[in-house]
């Protein structure tokens, strides 16, 4: 990714070209400015003709304008660099990110908060912090030291060793001091206060939890006053620096006039050539820590937007709405032992199958890996004989319909949420699918951000009505109508049925009632599959759905 920076500010080289231009005037006119205040000074003092003050007046304020002038273009231009480096990755990276928002399942949401926001508004320190400071920094002094030269070698080589030690020693020497403390620990925090507050207040655990958050608060606030602490002292140092540097200059140089080897006239210009050119090197303190901020943000950026690898390119056909999974473990990230393990499974095109089981038997897992939203650990689910991350995932998921146990709902209407699965739906359609789906609330109804304003049974049947409209070849359907009362539970699953008639249907239950209706029931229990038949098959087996059914 730091190559792609460096390719997006390269794509646009006349303008990052104009900047170092206008820079390089910018830093060599100050340092001109001053060299020739002093040489006028020191020419005033030796009563030339009133004609050399004319000339020597008129640069000086020649020298002011163009430096006031190209500092504005610099400011102008670098500015746009950063504006089109911002967009370019503001726009690559929402692109990479939007087609796999499974992966952002892994991270708390503080955490994305703080990594998508702060990292990406990191980056546009890149150029002008990061790239831009040692270019100009160089040109500048290599111009000044050739002009230096030109009065004496000794001089321009005590420059040179002050160059060393701001641009290179003093920012190596503050690059080793201690890592600032991040905002993502006490944005986690704070995320995690306001969504539990209602649980922290119920069980008086609020008080700690907002210690806890303060200390962070505090912790960070102290980083960034040592982040400024920081900056000043790199400029102190820049200063004792360019001053120890100027007092061995008069020092030699008032040596070097007395014996001769410099004109006395030029010696006040050279003192103020080596002040004025460490102001060019003041940046350069920072490059380190920002140039480490850059890459720490690039690292993480990358490992959200991380090449997706179940991301195929083989198009998911309207045919095969079958599916396969061949010997199917899935261990969870930090977990010691298998979610599920060894699943042998064959669902047929438009086949009707049941996944019952225990709470954290594994049923939730095997229906995430049917999703393709995470891959098997070992094993392959396959699509006809397709495996699924062979297939590009938008057109396997044009044939998929979901339910969730917990779906989610966006601010805005019921017609909103529900064209979020046919956005060409009319709203006969729409209104058509809410009558099917039993939840009585017109199009226009408000919708509070995750369906706050929705019971859960509510909830439940808008996600009905949304699958109804979304259509698709395979539904895969966990746990649909928990929220509902069992005699509209009867009634919805009689309506899935119906409508899934010429569909390949999973379904994920806690209620062993109305299995009958299904073709093939899978019993799982401790991530395996433990039975599997039709339920008469399974009643007759007298074994752990037998007695699961008789406890239902
Ligand atoms: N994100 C996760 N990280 C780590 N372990 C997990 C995660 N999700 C589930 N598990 C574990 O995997 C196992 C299977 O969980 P799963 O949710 O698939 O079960 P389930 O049968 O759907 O349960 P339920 O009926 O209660 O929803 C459980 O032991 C659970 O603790």
């Amino acid at each position: 990714m730091m190559q792609l920076l460096l390719h997006i500010i390269w794509r646009d080289k006349k303008t990052v070209l104009l900047t170092l231009l206008a820079g390089t005037v910018s830093g060599l006119t100050a340092v001109a400015l001053f060299a020739q205040s002093g040489l006028l000074i020191s020419k005033a003092a030796l009563m030339p003709p009133f004609y050399v003050i004319l000339i020597l007046t008129a640069f000086l304020k020649l020298f002011g304008v163009t430096k006031s002038a190209s500092k504005y273009a610099e400011r102008l231009l670098s500015h746009r660099v950063t504006f089109q480096l911002m967009h370019d990755v503001r726009m690559r990276f929402f692109d990479k990110l939007l087609p796999q928002a499974h992966v952002l399942q892994r991270y708390k949401s503080g955490d994305l908060l703080t990594r998508i926001t702060s990292d990406v508004e990191t980056l546009q320190h890149f150029f002008l912090r990061v790239l831009y400071p040692p270019l100009v920094t160089m040109l500048v002094f290599v111009a000044t030291m050739m002009f230096m030269l030109f009065f004496s070698p000794l001089l321009a080589g005590l420059l040179l060793i002050g160059l060393l030690l701001t641009t290179v020693v003093m920012p190596a020497m503050l690059s080793m001091r201690k890592l600032q403390a991040e905002p993502r620990d006490a944005t986690i925090a704070a995320t995690e206060y306001f969504y539990g507050y209602r649980e922290l207040l119920l069980h008086n655990a609020h008080q700690q939890k907002e210690q806890q958050l303060r200390q962070l608060t505090n912790d960070y606030a102290k980083s960034l006053q040592r982040k400024k602490n920081r900056e000043s002292s790199s400029y102190i140092w820049n200063q004792a620096i360019a001053l120890t540097t100027a007092f061995f200059i008069i020092f030699v140089g008032a040596y070097a006039v007395s014996t001769g080897d410099v004109e006395g006239v030029y010696f006040a210009m050279l003192i103020l050539v080596s002040l004025t050119v460490f102001e060019t090197a003041i940046p350069m303190a920072s490059v380190p820590t920002f140039l480490r901020d850059t890459k720490r943000a690039v690292a993480q950026l990358h490992d959200i937007t991380e090449t997706d690898e179940n991301n195929g390119s083989v198009i998911a056909a309207h045919a095969c709405a079958s599916l396969l999974l061949q010997d199917v473990s899935y261990t969870y990230e930090r977990s010691t032992r298998p979610a599920i393990s060894h699943i042998h499974m064959h669902i047929a095109h438009q086949q009707k199958i049941a996944i019952v089981g225990a709470s954290g038997s594994g049923k939730t897992t095997l229906m995430q890996l049917l999703m393709h939203e995470m891959a098997p650990t070992s094993g392959e689910v396959l699509l006809g004989d397709i495996p699924l991350h062979q297939l590009e995932r938008n057109s396997y998921y044009t044939h998929i319909g979901m339910m969730l146990q917990h779906n989610h709902f966006f601010a805005g209407t019921i017609r909103s949420n529900l064209l979020l699965a046919n956005e060409h739906a009319t709203d006969a359609q729409l209104t058509d699918a809410l009558q099917r789906a039993q939840l009585d609330k017109t199009l226009d109804a408000p919708v509070f951000e995750k369906g706050r304003n929705l019971s859960g049974g509510e909830q439940q049947r808008l996600a009905f009505a949304r699958l109804l409209l979304k259509g698709g070849d395979i539904w895969l359907v966990d746990e649909p109508f928990t929220s509902v009362d069992v005699q509209t539970e009867e009634q919805l699953l009689a309506t899935m049925l119906r409508e899934a008639a010429d569909k390949t249907l999973v379904i994920i239950t806690h209620r062993l009632t109305n299995l009958a209706q299904f073709d093939h029931i899978y019993v799982m229990d401790g991530g395996e599959i433990v039975e599997h038949g039709t339920h008469e098959q399974l009643l007759a087996k007298n074994a752990l759905y037998a007695r699961m059914h008789e406890a239902s």
